[in-house]
Protein backbone atom coordinates (compact mmCIF):
# COMPACT_ATOMS: atom_id res chain seq x y z
CA UNK A 1 0.00 0.00 0.00
CA UNK A 2 1.15 3.10 -0.97
CA UNK A 3 0.09 5.53 2.06
CA UNK A 4 -2.04 4.30 5.30
CA UNK A 5 -3.42 6.52 7.75
CA UNK A 6 -3.14 6.71 11.30
CA UNK A 7 -5.97 8.40 13.81
CA UNK A 8 -3.81 8.80 17.26
CA UNK A 9 -6.63 8.89 20.35
CA UNK A 10 -4.66 6.56 23.09
CA UNK A 11 -4.61 10.23 25.01
CA UNK A 12 -5.98 10.65 28.34
CA UNK A 13 -7.23 14.61 27.80
CA UNK A 14 -6.71 15.98 31.00
CA UNK A 15 -6.27 19.22 30.23
CA UNK A 16 -9.97 19.13 28.60
CA UNK A 17 -10.95 17.21 31.34
CA UNK A 18 -13.29 14.25 29.11
CA UNK A 19 -12.21 12.67 25.64
CA UNK A 20 -11.54 15.73 23.91
CA UNK A 21 -12.37 13.27 20.71
CA UNK A 22 -16.24 12.97 21.14
CA UNK A 23 -16.19 16.94 22.41
CA UNK A 24 -18.55 18.27 19.18
CA UNK A 25 -17.01 20.66 16.65
CA UNK A 26 -19.62 22.30 14.17
CA UNK A 27 -21.87 19.27 12.72
CA UNK A 28 -19.67 16.38 13.89
CA UNK A 29 -17.41 15.31 16.82
CA UNK A 30 -13.52 16.27 16.59
CA UNK A 31 -12.25 12.94 15.51
CA UNK A 32 -14.11 12.78 12.94
CA UNK A 33 -12.68 15.41 11.50
CA UNK A 34 -9.53 13.39 11.21
CA UNK A 35 -10.41 10.30 10.75
CA UNK A 36 -12.48 11.62 7.33
CA UNK A 37 -9.18 13.90 6.30
CA UNK A 38 -7.23 10.76 6.58
CA UNK A 39 -9.53 7.97 4.79
CA UNK A 40 -10.24 10.68 2.12
CA UNK A 41 -6.39 10.67 1.73
CA UNK A 42 -5.07 7.25 2.44
CA UNK A 43 -5.85 3.82 1.29
CA UNK A 44 -6.51 2.62 4.76
CA UNK A 45 -7.36 4.46 8.37
CA UNK A 46 -6.50 2.63 11.22
CA UNK A 47 -7.62 4.03 14.86
CA UNK A 48 -5.57 3.71 17.56
CA UNK A 49 -7.37 4.42 20.54
CA UNK A 50 -7.65 5.08 24.14
CA UNK A 51 -9.10 1.83 26.39
CA UNK A 52 -11.86 4.28 27.86
CA UNK A 53 -13.68 5.03 24.28
CA UNK A 54 -12.38 1.78 22.46
CA UNK A 55 -15.70 -0.04 22.77
CA UNK A 56 -17.79 3.35 21.25
CA UNK A 57 -15.31 3.35 18.40
CA UNK A 58 -15.60 -0.18 17.57
CA UNK A 59 -19.36 0.00 16.98
CA UNK A 60 -18.44 2.20 13.94
CA UNK A 61 -14.98 1.53 12.56
CA UNK A 62 -13.53 -1.88 12.22
CA UNK A 63 -9.91 -1.00 12.67
CA UNK A 64 -9.60 0.12 16.12
CA UNK A 65 -6.55 -0.76 18.66
CA UNK A 66 -5.45 -0.02 21.68
CA UNK A 67 -1.78 0.75 21.80
CA UNK A 68 0.60 -2.21 21.56
CA UNK A 69 0.74 -3.39 25.21
CA UNK A 70 4.73 -2.70 25.40
CA UNK A 71 4.28 0.56 25.23
CA UNK A 72 1.03 1.80 26.30
CA UNK A 73 1.03 4.77 27.99
CA UNK A 74 3.55 6.24 26.13
CA UNK A 75 1.92 8.95 24.18
CA UNK A 76 1.80 9.47 20.53
CA UNK A 77 4.92 7.74 19.35
CA UNK A 78 3.70 4.88 20.79
CA UNK A 79 0.51 5.59 18.80
CA UNK A 80 2.76 6.04 15.87
CA UNK A 81 4.26 2.42 16.26
CA UNK A 82 0.83 0.79 16.88
CA UNK A 83 -0.44 1.79 13.98
CA UNK A 84 2.48 1.19 11.93
CA UNK A 85 2.42 -2.16 13.58
CA UNK A 86 -0.99 -3.02 12.39
CA UNK A 87 -0.97 -2.02 8.55
CA UNK A 88 1.83 -2.27 6.11
CA UNK A 89 2.19 0.94 3.97
CA UNK A 90 5.47 2.61 2.34
CA UNK A 91 4.13 6.24 3.53
CA UNK A 92 1.72 6.75 7.08
CA UNK A 93 -0.29 9.91 7.66
CA UNK A 94 -1.01 10.68 11.01
CA UNK A 95 -3.15 12.98 12.12
CA UNK A 96 -4.40 13.89 16.22
CA UNK A 97 -7.98 13.87 17.53
CA UNK A 98 -8.10 17.32 18.52
CA UNK A 99 -7.44 19.75 15.59
CA UNK A 100 -11.11 19.54 14.17
CA UNK A 101 -10.38 22.35 11.83
CA UNK A 102 -7.71 20.05 9.75
CA UNK A 103 -8.51 19.35 6.15
CA UNK A 104 -8.20 16.78 3.39
CA UNK A 105 -6.39 19.61 1.41
CA UNK A 106 -3.03 19.21 4.19
CA UNK A 107 -2.76 16.21 3.80
CA UNK A 108 -2.75 16.53 0.03
CA UNK A 109 -0.11 19.34 0.56
CA UNK A 110 1.89 16.93 2.45
CA UNK A 111 1.76 13.97 -0.17
CA UNK A 112 3.05 16.14 -2.88
CA UNK A 113 6.20 16.91 -0.83
CA UNK A 114 6.80 13.64 -0.51
CA UNK A 115 10.69 12.25 -1.83
CA UNK A 116 12.65 9.66 -0.88
CA UNK A 117 15.03 11.67 0.50
CA UNK A 118 13.25 12.55 3.52
CA UNK A 119 11.53 10.34 5.84
CA UNK A 120 9.26 12.36 7.26
CA UNK A 121 7.39 15.39 6.07
CA UNK A 122 6.18 17.52 8.85
CA UNK A 123 4.36 21.48 8.31
CA UNK A 124 5.74 24.42 10.26
CA UNK A 125 2.62 26.76 11.49
CA UNK A 126 3.68 30.21 12.60
CA UNK A 127 7.37 28.84 13.59
CA UNK A 128 5.69 25.70 15.74
CA UNK A 129 6.42 21.98 14.45
CA UNK A 130 3.77 20.11 13.58
CA UNK A 131 4.87 16.43 14.38
CA UNK A 132 1.82 14.63 14.51
CA UNK A 133 0.01 16.60 11.38
CA UNK A 134 2.65 14.98 9.32
CA UNK A 135 3.95 11.69 6.99
CA UNK A 136 6.42 9.45 8.35
CA UNK A 137 7.78 6.84 5.78
CA UNK A 138 7.68 3.16 6.74
CA UNK A 139 11.59 3.30 7.70
CA UNK A 140 11.58 5.46 10.49
CA UNK A 141 9.90 2.61 12.46
CA UNK A 142 13.79 1.07 13.58
CA UNK A 143 14.22 4.87 14.75
CA UNK A 144 10.93 4.79 16.70
CA UNK A 145 11.16 1.79 18.43
CA UNK A 146 14.69 2.88 19.25
CA UNK A 147 13.35 6.40 20.55
CA UNK A 148 10.24 3.98 22.81
CA UNK A 149 13.58 1.78 24.05
CA UNK A 150 15.48 4.62 25.53
CA UNK A 151 12.39 6.57 26.58
CA UNK A 152 13.08 9.21 24.31
CA UNK A 153 9.22 9.71 24.32
CA UNK A 154 8.49 13.25 22.66
CA UNK A 155 7.86 13.67 19.27
CA UNK A 156 10.68 15.97 18.59
CA UNK A 157 13.30 13.53 19.34
CA UNK A 158 12.34 11.21 16.57
CA UNK A 159 12.34 13.95 14.18
CA UNK A 160 16.34 15.08 15.85
CA UNK A 161 17.19 11.03 14.47
CA UNK A 162 15.53 10.96 11.34
CA UNK A 163 15.72 13.22 7.71
CA UNK A 164 13.05 15.32 7.70
CA UNK A 165 11.49 17.71 4.99
CA UNK A 166 9.71 20.84 7.22
CA UNK A 167 7.73 22.18 5.17
CA UNK A 168 7.36 26.04 5.94
CA UNK A 169 5.09 27.12 2.90
CA UNK A 170 1.89 25.37 2.86
CA UNK A 171 -0.93 26.72 1.26
CA UNK A 172 -3.27 25.44 4.05
CA UNK A 173 -4.33 28.56 6.54
CA UNK A 174 -2.89 28.08 9.89
CA UNK A 175 -6.18 28.12 11.08
CA UNK A 176 -6.67 24.48 9.69
CA UNK A 177 -4.24 23.60 12.46
CA UNK A 178 -5.92 24.90 15.56
CA UNK A 179 -4.97 22.54 18.49
CA UNK A 180 -7.44 22.44 21.29
CA UNK A 181 -6.51 21.04 24.24
CA UNK A 182 -8.33 22.62 26.92
CA UNK A 183 -11.82 24.34 27.74
CA UNK A 184 -10.90 27.31 27.87
CA UNK A 185 -9.94 27.31 24.13
CA UNK A 186 -12.49 24.87 23.47
CA UNK A 187 -14.97 27.36 24.84
CA UNK A 188 -13.26 30.49 22.87
CA UNK A 189 -12.75 29.10 19.55
CA UNK A 190 -16.26 27.46 19.45
CA UNK A 191 -17.60 30.95 19.40
CA UNK A 192 -16.42 32.33 15.92
N1 LIG B 1 -2.42 6.18 20.51
C1 LIG B 1 -2.05 7.13 21.38
N2 LIG B 1 -2.42 8.41 21.15
C2 LIG B 1 -2.06 9.34 22.07
C3 LIG B 1 -1.36 9.02 23.24
N3 LIG B 1 -1.16 10.17 23.96
C4 LIG B 1 -1.72 11.15 23.23
N4 LIG B 1 -2.28 10.65 22.10
C5 LIG B 1 -3.01 11.41 21.07
O1 LIG B 1 -2.12 12.39 20.55
C6 LIG B 1 -2.81 13.60 20.32
C7 LIG B 1 -2.19 14.72 21.14
O2 LIG B 1 -2.36 14.40 22.49
P1 LIG B 1 -2.07 15.43 23.67
O3 LIG B 1 -3.03 16.55 23.59
O4 LIG B 1 -0.63 15.79 23.65
O5 LIG B 1 -2.30 14.54 24.95
P2 LIG B 1 -3.64 14.06 25.63
O6 LIG B 1 -3.24 12.94 26.52
O7 LIG B 1 -4.71 13.77 24.62
O8 LIG B 1 -4.12 15.30 26.48
P3 LIG B 1 -3.55 15.78 27.93
O9 LIG B 1 -3.86 14.69 28.91
O10 LIG B 1 -4.32 17.03 28.22
O11 LIG B 1 -2.08 16.02 27.74
C8 LIG B 1 -4.28 13.33 20.65
O12 LIG B 1 -4.93 12.95 19.46
C9 LIG B 1 -4.20 12.18 21.62
O13 LIG B 1 -5.37 11.37 21.63
C10 LIG B 1 -0.99 7.65 23.46
O14 LIG B 1 -0.37 7.27 24.48
N5 LIG B 1 -1.37 6.76 22.49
Amino acid sequence: MDIAGVLLVGGESRRFGRQKAFAHWKDKEFYQWSFEALNEETQNTVIISHPSIEENLKMMYDQVYLDDLKYRGKGPLAGLYTGMKKIKANWYAILPCDTPNITRDVLAELKELRDERFDAIVPVIEGKKQPLIALYHKRTLPFIIENLEEGNLRMSSLLDSISVLFANNLKSPSSAFLNINDQDTYQKCRSF
